[in-house]
């Protein structure tokens, strides 16, 4: 039987054919936003003033979950993410599976001057070439859907547009396989995209495989400062949540609060005695 991933691949294609046959790869490296300078994701959570890095997700509903929050315009939410002090936003623009659009990630980026994810399944270089139309500063590549080959020209491509790359893994096969590709940051999702399961355990396994210099994100299921404590003393520089957010009424209040706890938790770097000895932590 076909699993959701494949079946929102084989979607893709066919989406991005039909795109594509209306608006060519010209016309959209001429709109106004395919100039502009973009901002860096991976610079904004090494430097964040908090000390770790948070991406917000603006996530309306899943395959998982058929509504999250659909009363919230995705101005009101990246308005609240931004008032919050979080250090980036990830904008869902699939539509079929999570209700979500590139017009979402246009009005995102009219909203706020946060470093901005395009969230979708990117397979083909004119997605890429979308993403920097419609303003995203980063796209999210996934290793289950795409050879090492697509990894590595998509990933070109991308940074000579100057998009970062954020490549998600989920085990230790796809993250060796693209140990070389020169992304900016890594990301471990602890959801399996097959079967929905969540496990901070991929996250905390994975960690230590990923290259020096490459910036450190865990991503989905995280719902408490606790969770974020134990994935940062592994050595996880960034944090990528989306339910936990999106499911309340109040998103400004909610990130609010949740970053003072972890605050409590996880010292700031120049009140910490030793912040390198954190990536020494034994397994
Ligand atoms: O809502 P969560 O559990 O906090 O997860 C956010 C994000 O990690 C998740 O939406 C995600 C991670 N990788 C993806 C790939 C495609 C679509 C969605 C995702």
């Amino acid at each position: 039987m076909e699993t959701i991933l494949e079946k929102i691949i084989h979607q893709k294609k066919k989406e991005v054919m039909l795109k594509e046959s209306l608006i060519s790869r010209k016309q959209l490296e001429n709109s106004e936003l395919f100039k502009r300078h973009t901002f860096s994701l991976s610079e904004q959570i090494k430097t964040s003033p908090l000390g770790f890095g948070i991406i917000a997700e603006h996530k309306r509903r899943s395959p998982s979950r058929s509504s999250i929050n659909t009363s919230l315009l995705v101005q009101e939410v990246l308005e609240a993410y931004e008032n919050a002090g979080v250090n980036g936003a990830s904008i869902l623009t699939d539509n079929s599976f999570f209700g979500g659009s590139l017009e979402d990630l246009l009005l995102a980026r009219a909203t706020v001057k946060l470093p901005l994810l395009r969230k979708d399944f990117i397979i083909e270089e004119y997605q890429v070439i979308e993403a920097k139309a419609f303003g995203a500063d980063a796209i999210l590549l996934i290793a289950a859907t795409l050879t090492k080959q697509k990894v590595n020209s998509l990933t070109k491509l991308a940074q000579n547009l100057g998009l970062e790359v954020l490549l998600e893994v989920h085990n230790f096969k796809e993250l060796e396989q693209n140990i070389d590709t020169p992304v900016q940051l890594m990301g471990v999702n602890n959801r399996n995209l097959k079967t929905f399961e969540v496990s901070l355990e991929n996250s905390l396994s994975l960690v230590h495989h990923i290259p020096d210099g490459v910036v450190k994100i865990s991503e989905s299921g995280i719902n408490s400062a606790e969770a974020i404590k134990t994935l940062y003393d592994v050595g996880y520089d960034g944090f990528l949540i989306g339910e936990h957010f999106m499911k309340t009424n109040d998103p400004e209040k909610e990130v609010k609060n949740f970053i003072h706890k972890i605050c409590q938790l996880i010292p700031k770097k120049n009140e910490s005695k030793n912040q390198n000895l954190r990536h020494e932590t034994p397994r």
